[in-house]
């Protein structure tokens, strides 16, 4: 069994696997915009009180937005490459429904290193709501998939989760602020054996193991 918890110095490049990249910096500021108001559209519109003209106006004026913006597709596969801040070059895909730029369903999550994995913070809002108040199981699952994923792709290189087991030991509260954790524990060959947990006012509410299996990166 090899121990290895190292960073690597850089992640495989994703164009080596044919996926097209764009880096951070050259996503539109106004992009960025667009994908933080509908993500705020989204909330109010799950609950909304609004009376029928103004409902009808809405559907209206949205569904002529996105014929607009229904041009120039991006590839799907498309990857972001970003700097973190310890200098590293990092990739996630853009859409990715928990941390991608674009993606305005994504809370959204966004990872740095610290010493012994990843951490991010997140504020989640009634997008994500199950019972009453409180996160869905499946989305408290979504972001411990990501951190644990992303702990994996960082410290050796990208894969896929094979299997994810998730304890979860008190509700997530909405509107919260939520510390996600992820980190690599050991790997064997292609297999990383990974854990993270979620944290409200310094209490675990959720905690995963998890396993990853790497990618064989093309020659
Ligand atoms: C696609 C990547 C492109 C890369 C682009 C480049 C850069 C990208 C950079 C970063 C991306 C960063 C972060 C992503 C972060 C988070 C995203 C969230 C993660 C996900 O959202 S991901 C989607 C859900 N996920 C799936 O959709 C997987 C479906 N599944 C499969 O695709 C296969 O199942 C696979 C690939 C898992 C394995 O298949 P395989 O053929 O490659 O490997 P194989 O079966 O030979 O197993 C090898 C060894 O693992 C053991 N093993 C396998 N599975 C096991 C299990 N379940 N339990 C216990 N042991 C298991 C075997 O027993 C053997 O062990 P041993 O070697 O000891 O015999």
């Amino acid at each position: 069994m090899t121990v290895h918890t190292q960073p690597v110095a850089e992640a495989p490049d994703p164009r080596s696997f044919g996926l097209p990249v764009v880096e951070d910096g050259s996503i539109p500021a106004e992009l960025r915009s667009l994908v933080s108001r509908v993500h705020d559209l989204i909330d109010v519109v799950a609950n909304t009180g609004a009376d029928r003209e103004t409902l009808a106006e809405a559907a209206a004026v949205v569904e002529d937005l996105t014929g607009r913006l229904d041009v120039d597709r991006r590839q799907i596969g498309t990857m972001v490459e970003r700097t973190m801040s310890d200098g590293t070059t990092e990739y996630g895909t853009i859409t990715n429904i928990v941390s991608g730029d674009t993606s305005p369903v994504a809370p959204p999550l966004f990872l740095e290193r610290v010493p012994g994995g990843l951490r991010g913070e997140v504020t989640l809002n009634t997008i994500y709501q199950g019972p009453p108040g409180l996160a869905h199981g499946g989305w408290v699952a979504a972001l411990l998939d990501q951190a644990v994923g992303s702990a994996s792709a960082v410290e050796t290189s990208p894969g896929l989760t094979a299997k994810l087991e998730v304890n979860y030991r008190r509700p997530t509260p909405l509107f919260t602020p939520l510390e996600v954790i992820g980190r690599v524990d050991r790997t064997e060959g292609r297999k990383v054996f990974v854990s993270g947990e979620i944290r409200a006012h310094g209490e675990v509410t959720a905690e995963a193991t998890a396993l990853m299996i790497r990618v064989q990166i093309p020659e």
